[in-house]
């Protein structure tokens, strides 16, 4: 499974956001992508997960295991996505999120999944913990392991060591880097720190573009 962005091209109010980006990125690797704030970064990964608004005009494509994902809705594309803040609902305790987050299976397969996950991040006696009686890397572990219970193709990783203070960003990154792998899907991961790049030469810096389209 791999993801390639072929020539994409995005405008907003008659001007290019960047130059156009062309990459692929392969299964279980994870390619960074870096440049000043707001040259398009977010937005370039909200056009990959089918969120993107319609002030947006885009032009290329983008596939994923070979076949565009532009004409499929976002919830059929199966892109998961990591944001600076944890994705839990508030009311819900931790067991609760991620067995609202699995796609099919009995109540009892949801939730014995879900403590199984648990303890592959070494959190399984938080099940019952609600999100605010979490510290932010404890969240954060959580939050990815929601994202990943709706068993994603490709994973989106939207600045989320950002807020981490450095111990727990390393920690974090560590158990990001080796689920992509293990799990063996294409990952971008958007962020300003050099030390997040999993490897120095695939690294994509968009430039900004201030040609009228
Ligand atoms: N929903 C929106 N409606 C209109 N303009 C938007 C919207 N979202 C982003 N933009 C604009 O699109 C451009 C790119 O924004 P984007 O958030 O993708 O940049 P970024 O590179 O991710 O920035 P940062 O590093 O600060 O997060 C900016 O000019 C921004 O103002």
């Amino acid at each position: 499974m791999s993801l390639k962005l072929k020539q994409v091209v995005i405008g907003l109010d008659n001007r290019q956001l960047f130059e156009p980006v062309s990459l692929t990125v392969a299964a279980g690797e994870v390619f960074s992508l870096m440049g000043h704030s707001g040259c398009g970064k977010s937005t370039l990964l909200s056009f990959i997960a089918g969120t993107l608004g319609e002030q947006f005009d885009v032009s290329g494509d983008v596939l994923l295991d070979n076949q565009s994902l532009r004409p499929e809705p976002v919830e059929k594309r199966r892109v998961g996505i990591l944001f600076q803040d944890p994705l839990l609902f508030p009311h819900m305790t931790v067991v609760e999120n991620l067995m609202f987050a699995a796609p099919a299976g009995s109540l009892t397969e949801k939730r014995q999944q879900a403590l199984t996950s648990l303890a592959d991040i070494g959190m399984e006696h938080y099940a019952d913990f609600y999100p605010r009686q979490l510290s932010g890397g404890q969240a954060a572990r959580v939050s990815l392991m929601r994202t990943l219970a709706a068993k994603p193709r490709a994973l989106l990783l939207d600045e989320p060591f950002s807020k981490l203070d450095r111990e727990t960003r390393e920690h974090f990154r560590t158990l990001v880097f080796t689920t992509v792998a293990r799990r063996n899907i294409p990952a971008i991961l958007v962020t300003h720190d050099e030390d997040d790049v999993a490897d120095k030469n695939r690294v994509l810096r968009l430039t900004h573009q201030t040609i009228r389209c």
